[in-house]
């Protein structure tokens, strides 16, 4: 009805065109370059089983990882870091080591789940308890100590002090600017931390790195920069169909005041899991990330209360004989979700004879429900708490309805403790979507508040406490670290859900922090997203 005063975002149209990525000509696919992999793969292996010391052990997988090319080695490190760590039982090498050596294998233990304690630092502290001042001329034990104190969970003082200890004299290192390589490798661990990042990305920026490495390993090299390609032509396969999809389900020039982001949304889904053998779980992500980007625009931009208030009911009913009373530009917008999770559906039941429609319309209730309580906000002009309002905005990040999918694309056998737990929504996820909504707090709220939206957490913060903004998000950044330490504990915790699945909740964080690392990566569509969409799923390396 034209008398309604409407928002606008004025998103702007998507920056890809869809006929360049269906012409897009895969080159890193088929029979040669699956045998020229697996010669350079069966080198590498043999190369894994070839070193003895520690160190150079712990070493070569520090380089597989940093280079994306441990996913083909799991079985391996599990073998070696076992070793490493039953022949430390008794805790002795430990001080024999340097503070490099401490902390890399500190960091690869915990990273891979095994328990070590904080006190093995406790060799590098003088007599009254702080780290010994003569560590900073050691710029790789401290950026060795600084990667490792972002594995620390809540309670660990002495990785906290690590972690501050190494920051300050790292930032003087950066300054002072001695040696420009390792200057920029410093940087960039400064601007996040290893643990924090972005896997495929990480591997992108390494591999450039590795190049100009001293005693650079050429095999590793020609092995990196294959794999790094194959892995891209999987998922430009993967785009190529989702484009196609898109395309044919009209959303975009039918709700063209919501954000037109099809490629972006899928560089979200490759920050979810980048394997090449997980491409239907891409491309059924790329789905459920478009719809969330689409529903979101609904709520927070174009919908009238009423009209919210509508279709949040026939999502609750999830009755495609409810519709009659939508307008229609939400008609073809349920019609579309209604159709494309049912499908998800069919194909876990056609798997695995398993009925999972209650769980995903209970995910999707829960979100535009959600939502609707901001946009309640939002017209009644309310600013709620910062806990009042994170209590909502956990859930309508959308970050748990992309988990409980997650459940059913990467899980088979489907467990009833599984489902029980899924239901109440484990910490896992909880912790997840509270980095989720904080990053992307800080990325998009001043573009939403400015077009009209709910009060974000900043606002919420400063409202509660009188901050500066510039206080408030210094504060969000604490509780984003916060809850990382909150990960760090849960996902190592026993659980009834698979590796792969709190791998999947652990780069949703990841990806978060790196969609809004330079202001609002999504929506806006800044340079760096491009740069980064470009390389990634664009680009091969040459
Ligand atoms: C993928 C997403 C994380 C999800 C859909 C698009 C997002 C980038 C974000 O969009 P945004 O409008 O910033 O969410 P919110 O602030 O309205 O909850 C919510
Ligand atoms: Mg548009
Ligand atoms: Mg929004
Ligand atoms: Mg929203
Ligand atoms: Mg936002
Ligand atoms: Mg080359």
């Amino acid at each position: 009805s034209p008398d309604i005063l409407r928002r606008s975002a004025n998103y702007q149209p998507s920056i890809w065109n869809h006929n360049y990525i269906e012409s897009l000509r895969i080159e890193y696919a088929g029979e040669t370059c699956t045998r020229q992999i697996n010669v350079l793969k069966e080198q590498v292996r043999m190369m894994l089983h070839k070193v003895v010391n520690p160190l150079e052990q712990l070493e070569l997988i520090e380089i597989l990882q940093r280079l994306g090319l441990s996913y083909h080695f799991e079985e391996e490190i599990k073998r070696i870091l076992d070793g490493v760590y039953n022949n430390d039982h008794g805790g002795d090498t430990w001080k024999a080591e340097n503070l490099y050596a401490t902390a890399l294998k500190f960091r690869l233990l915990r990273q891979h789940g095994y328990s070590v304690s904080q006190e093995v630092f406790n060799s590098f502290k003088d007599e009254r308890g702080s780290f010994k001042a003569c560590l900073c001329e050691d710029t790789k034990g401290m950026l060795s100590l600084y990667e490792a104190s972002f594995f620390l969970i809540e309670g660990e003082n002495i990785l906290e002090e690590a972690r501050d200890f190494s920051t300050k004299h790292l930032e003087e290192y950066v300054k002072q600017n001695k040696e420009k390589n390792l200057a920029a490798i410093v940087n960039h661990s400064l601007e996040l931390p290893l643990h924090w990042r972005m896997l495929r990305l990480e591997a992108r920026w390494f591999i450039d790195i590795y190049r100009h490495n001293q005693d650079v390993n050429p095999t590793l090299l020609e092995f990196a920069e294959l794999d790094f390609n194959i892995v891209q032509a999987a998922h430009q396969a993967d785009l190529k169909q989702m484009s196609t999809w898109w395309k044919s389900t009209g959303l975009a020039e039918n709700l063209n005041f919501a954000r037109d982001r099809l490629v972006e949304n899928f560089f979200w889904t490759v920050g979810l899991i980048f394997q090449p053998q997980f491409g239907y779980c891409r491309r059924m992500f790329t789905k459920v990330f478009v719809l969330i980007t689409t529903i979101d625009d609904v709520y927070d931009v174009y919908g009238t209360l009423d009209e919210l208030e509508l279709f949040t009911d026939v999502v609750e009913r999830w009755d495609i004989n409810a519709i009659d009373q939508l307008p229609d530009y939400m008609k073809i917008c349920f019609l579309t979700l209604h159709k494309s999770v049912n499908e998800m559906a069919l194909d876990t039941e056609k798997e695995q004879r398993f009925h999972i429609i209650e769980y995903l319309k209970k995910a999707w209730a829960d979100l535009c429900r959600s939502y609707l309580l901001e946009a309640k906000w939002y017209y009644n002009k309310y600013t709620p708490s910062l806990q009042e309002y994170i209590e909502n905005a956990w859930i309508s990040i959308s970050a748990p309805t992309i988990l409980v999918h997650t459940y059913f694309f990467v899980t088979n056998p489907i467990t009833k403790e599984a489902l029980d737990c899924l239901e109440e929504y484990p910490n896992i996820i909880r912790w997840s979507s509270i980095i989720l909504r904080l990053a992307d707090d800080l990325g998009t709220s001043t573009y939403e508040l400015k077009r009209g939206d709910v009060p974000k957490a900043i606002q919420c913060y400063m409202n509660e406490t009188g901050a500066s903004e510039e206080d408030a998000r210094e504060y969000i950044k604490y509780l984003i670290s916060a809850t990382w330490k909150k990960m760090n504990e849960d996902r190592v915790a026993s659980s009834p859900f698979s590796h792969i699945f709190i791998e999947i909740a652990l780069n949703l964080a990841r990806m978060a922090q790196c969609m809004y690392q330079h202001g609002d990566g999504h929506g806006v569509g800044n340079h760096e997203t491009k740069d980064r969409i470009l390389s990634l799923l664009f680009q091969p390396i040459p």
